[in-house]
């Protein structure tokens, strides 16, 4: 059944985010029409082929002329540029929001190429995969996930809430937050655990030479959880890295500290402090599980998920 939100909806960008959100678009009758953008004609052509949008252009300018919504799914990197190309188009009452992964870069990016008229209201999907690409989006990505919006004091409370709404169709449950603390939270929740597999996995790399093959060869399955993030896009986490530079390192400090009390532990065979710890985190793993987190655990073959816990 058709439950359509937006008349026009131009999305700028149509990799793993994009190419999701115009997937369950279209299979839910949430837009009259799909205007799909983006850098390259070859990107463009496979979106074409996989029926993503009802019209096609590498004009990001053309895209957004007359969009109800313009969803922006491009590395954050390329935000302020991409609002500045497509500012001049933009149709007063027009909603524009995007899907990165920082907030507060985006928003001082973005913010000042907005003409007066448009609601700008940034925002970020907790969903994801390490894959990119409008081959890798699926059907229902964002399904019982969290959606953080991010408005600012003065945006418009009916944009506010059509978002909200739209969202909420895509399946998601939405929250709001101030972009700073975000920008914190995501720091420790999903950028840091990007950073030390991205670290991990270059480490047991430069080990090859000493270790003859043997880390890949051994590798068992907790190594490997660490390889599936450690695959996402370099794109996007160099950009994420770039843009959410405070909090990481704010996190990456308090990591650091961590680190050397266990390896302080360790070194001193203080096995209660060792185990104090690990019981606490295996708490935390269970809660998640018990509160239905657990959708998208990594399990290389995707969307089959078999719990071992
Ligand atoms: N991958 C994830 O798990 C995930 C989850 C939530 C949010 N995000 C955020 O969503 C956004 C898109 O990520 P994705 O995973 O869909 O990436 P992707 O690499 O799959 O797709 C990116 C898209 O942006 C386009 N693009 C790249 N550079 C560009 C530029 N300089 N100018 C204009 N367009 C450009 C590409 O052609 C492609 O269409 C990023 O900001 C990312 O931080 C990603
Ligand atoms: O599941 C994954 O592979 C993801 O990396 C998804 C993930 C995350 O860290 O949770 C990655 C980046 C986003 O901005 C949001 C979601």
């Amino acid at each position: 059944m058709r439950d359509v939100h937006f008349q026009r909806v131009t999305l700028i960008g149509i990799g793993l985010i994009g190419s999701s959100i115009a997937r369950d678009m279209r299979a839910k009758g949430l837009a009259g029409e799909i205007v799909v953008s983006t850098r390259s004609a070859e990107t463009l052509r496979r979106a074409e082929e996989l029926h993503l949008g009802d019209r096609y252009t590498t004009d990001p300018r053309d895209a957004a002329r007359g969009a109800d919504l313009v969803i922006v799914s491009v590395p954050v990197g390329a935000s302020g540029a991409v609002a500045e190309a497509i500012a001049p188009s933009l149709k007063a009452g027009a909603i524009l929001t995007d899907v990165g992964s920082t907030k507060k870069s985006v928003i001082e990016q973005m913010a000042p190429h907005v003409p007066e008229g448009v609601h700008f209201i940034a925002g970020h999907p907790i969903a994801g995969t390490e894959s990119s690409g409008p081959d890798a989006g699926f059907e229902g990505l964002f399904k019982d996930r969290w959606c953080i919006l991010t408005p600012q004091n003065d945006t418009d409370p009916d944009a506010l809430d059509k978002l909200t709404r739209f969202w909420q169709a895509l399946g998601s449950m939405v929250d709001q937050m101030d972009p700073a603390h975000h920008d914190k939270v995501l720091a420790i929740v999903s950028h840091l655990p990007h950073i030390i597999a991205y670290n991990i996995v270059g480490t047991a790399d430069d080990l090859e030479t000493v270790t003859e093959g043997e880390v890949i060869k051994y590798s068992a399955s907790g190594f490997r959880d660490f390889t599936r993030l450690a695959a996402s896009d370099p794109t996007m986490w160099r950009d994420v890295c770039l843009h959410n530079k405070d909090a990481i390192l704010e996190m990456l400090a308090r990591f650091s500290e961590d680190l050397a009390y266990l390896q302080r532990a360790i070194r001193w065979g203080e096995g209660d402090k060792l185990f104090d710890l690990f019981s606490r985190t295996r708490a935390i793993r269970r809660s998640i599980i018990e509160a239905g987190q657990d959708v998208d655990a990594p399990d290389f073959g995707r969307h089959k998920i078999e719990r071992k816990d």
